[in-house]
């Protein structure tokens, strides 16, 4: 009888689901993560077989699969503008990065040959990081700007060379402190690239970034109704 203790577990989990939102935050964490993982478990091999490596045609399969994540977790999402994106070009696109779950958002609009800058240690995220890197992620350290810069400035290349787009988080770290942090200003210089700007423009740029953000932050903030679980996630 080494599957008796399987029952308490089957009538104590719908009880805890069903009683307390902190333990549905943490079990929709857990899941969250597995899934994911399990997720990536999948693409790897239709990413290696369809470009045979790192590609940034990957991040269609990714965004694909990633789309019906959020019924499971309870999440909508309300999209406008989303026509600004559909251009041909070059672009940087930048956002706010409050959660792991912004990844869902992303995947939610991103566009057609569009990857991301993120921290090197994302690569070591077992499935994740693998696919991360099938995507084309550009990964950067942080501790080094140097090293960040350069890298960042052989994607610019790129960026022009390919015309691919780059999704930026330029607050560079996660933040939920209810506003946002100062911007880096790594996306600005990939921007003027883009865009046939000067490095004179970089902080013009970002300062105005800055303050059309932080107002729309506050405004979509201020229309939250719901709250489900503990504030860190
Ligand atoms: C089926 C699949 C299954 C599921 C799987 C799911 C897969 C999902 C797939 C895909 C989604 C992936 C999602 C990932 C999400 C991850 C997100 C993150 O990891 S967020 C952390 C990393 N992001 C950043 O850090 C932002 C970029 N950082 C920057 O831009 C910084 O600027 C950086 C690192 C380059 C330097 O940072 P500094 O801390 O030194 O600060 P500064 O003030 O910005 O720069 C110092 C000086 O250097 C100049 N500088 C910066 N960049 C420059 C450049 N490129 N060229 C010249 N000068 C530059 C600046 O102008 C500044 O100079 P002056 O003080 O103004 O004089
Ligand atoms: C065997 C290795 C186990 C690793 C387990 C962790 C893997 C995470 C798995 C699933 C989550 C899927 C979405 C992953 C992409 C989100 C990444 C993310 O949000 O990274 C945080 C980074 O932007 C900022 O980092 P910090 O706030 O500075 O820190």
């Amino acid at each position: 009888m080494d599957a008796v203790w399987i029952l308490p577990v089957l009538l104590v989990l719908p009880l805890l689901l069903w009683t307390s939102s902190t333990f549905v935050f943490y079990f929709k964490k857990c899941f969250y993560v597995a899934y994911m993982m399990l997720l990536a478990v999948i693409a790897i091999p239709i990413c290696i077989l369809k470009s045979g490596g790192r590609d940034i045609e990957n991040m269609r399969v990714i965004r694909f699969m990633v789309r019906h994540v959020k019924y499971f977790l309870g999440l909508r999402f309300q999209v406008s503008g989303w026509e600004h994106l559909q251009t041909d070009g070059p672009y940087v696109i930048i956002s706010n990065h409050q959660s792991s779950l912004d990844v869902l958002g992303m995947m939610e609009v991103l566009p057609d040959r569009c990857s991301t800058i993120a921290k090197k240690e994302l690569l070591w995220a077992g499935t994740v990081g693998m696919i991360c890197w099938l995507g084309g992620i550009v990964f950067i350290n942080r501790k080094k700007t140097s090293d960040a810069k350069n890298v960042m400035s052989d994607a610019a290349k790129t960026m022009l060379a390919d015309k691919i787009r780059l999704w930026v988080f330029p607050e560079g770290t996660r933040n939920q402190n209810g506003g946002l942090l100062p911007f880096k200003k790594g996306a600005f210089h990939l921007a003027i690239q883009a865009q046939g700007l000067t490095a004179d423009d970089v902080t013009l740029l970002s300062e105005q970034s800055f303050g059309i953000m932080r107002s729309a932050f506050l405004e979509i903030s201020g229309q939250s109704v719901q709250s489900n679980g503990p504030s860190t996630h």
